[in-house]
Formats: structure tokens, sequence, C-alpha cells
């Protein structure tokens, strides 16, 4: 079984990364969906300060790797040659998978500078999403200050996404191959 798991900032493209996958047929968990899960059985409301603050929950009761930890059974229940896993947040949970799967788990970082993103976003319109640039420079600082930066250091490959969506989701498709 070969687990493929996608880290980068905010909006960098890992969602069009996974539709990559999907298209191939490849399941994909999502890793905030876990947290999701875990808000609904607490009975409270999706919205994005309580996802965040069960996120911080979960890390502060069970560890940096909650979330990593959490997700390790779905992978063994999919049980298909290759699952991707979307959301890697930090360099514990990136320890966690490799511990658990070894060489057959693959880390790959998808790297595009703010400015790009920010445009992105803008265009994106969800409705979560930061309107002004220092924002998304604050949500950066957050994301980095939780080992992101890290992981992305520990990655098997680095995907540029400064192109085009179709370059960029032929490059997935290709490193997928
Ligand atoms: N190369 C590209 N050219 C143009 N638009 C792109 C490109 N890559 C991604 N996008 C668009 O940028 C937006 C952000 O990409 P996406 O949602 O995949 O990022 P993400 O990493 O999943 O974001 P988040 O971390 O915020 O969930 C989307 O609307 C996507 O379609």
């Amino acid at each position: 079984m070969k687990i493929i798991a996608f880290v980068g900032m905010p909006a960098s493209g890992k969602s069009e990364a996974s539709m990559v996958a999907r298209d191939f047929g490849i399941n994909v968990i999502n890793m905030g969906d876990v947290i999701r899960e875990e808000v609904e059985k607490r009975g409270l409301e999706p919205t994005d300060k309580n996802v965040g603050q069960v996120a911080n929950d979960l890390r502060e009761r069970e560890g940096m790797h909650a979330v990593a930890q959490r997700c390790v059974p779905k992978i063994k229940k999919v049980g298909s040659d290759i699952v991707v896993v979307d959301g890697v947040r930090g360099i514990a949970e990136v320890e966690y998978f490799k511990k658990e799967f070894g060489d057959d788990f693959k880390l790959i970082s998808i790297s595009a500078p703010p400015e790009f993103r920010f445009e992105r976003i803008r265009m994106r319109g969800r409705s979560d999403d930061m309107s002004d640039f220092n924002d998304l420079i604050r949500r950066d600082t957050r994301e980095l200050s939780w080992g992101m930066g890290q992981a992305m250091e520990d990655a098997d490959v680095v995907v540029d996404n400064t192109s085009t969506l179709e370059e960029f989701k032929d490059n997935i498709e290709r490193i997928l191959r």
C-alpha cells in the first residue's frame, strides 16, 4: 500500500492535486474531514471557528500528531494499493505517518509564493477566505509556527505551482503515475 500526502501553504493547490487523484479513481482522505467529524461528535456547528478550536483541542490533548493518528485507521480501512492524504499540516504528522507506513509513505510539497496564492484566493471567493494580503501572511505565519515549514522541507518531491492550472495538473498526474 502506498500513501501519498500533499502538503503546502494555504491555497497552494492541494485540492486541485487531490482532484487529479480522484479522477484517477484514487481514494482521498481529507484530514480536515477528520476534524469536522469530531466537531459533529461534540454536537457543535461546523463553523470555521469551531473547526479551528477542535483541531487545537485535539492537538493539545493528544499531541501534534493527533489528526494523523485518527487518519491511520481510515487509510487502512480503504485497503487499496494507493491512498492520497490531503491536508498534512506539520512535521509531527509526517513523522507519525512515516512511523506507521515506513517508505510506503511519500510526501509531495506544493509550492507557490504568497502573491500567486493571494490572487487565486481572490478568484476562488470561498466563504472562509481572507480578503487582505496581510491576513494571508498572518495565516502563513501561523501555519509555519505549527511545523508546516519543516514538513515541506521533509518532502520527497516538490511541485511548483506558478504556471497554468493545466501544467500543474499534468505534473501531479505524472508524479501519481
Ligand atoms: N496554477 C493555477 N493557476 C490558476 N489557478 C490555480 C492554480 N492552482 C490552483 N488554482 C486555484 O487556486 C485556488 C486555490 O487552490 P486549492 O483550493 O487547490 O488550494 P488548497 O491548497 O487546497 O487551499 P487551502 O489550503 O486554502 O484549502 C483554487 O481556486 C484553484 O482552482
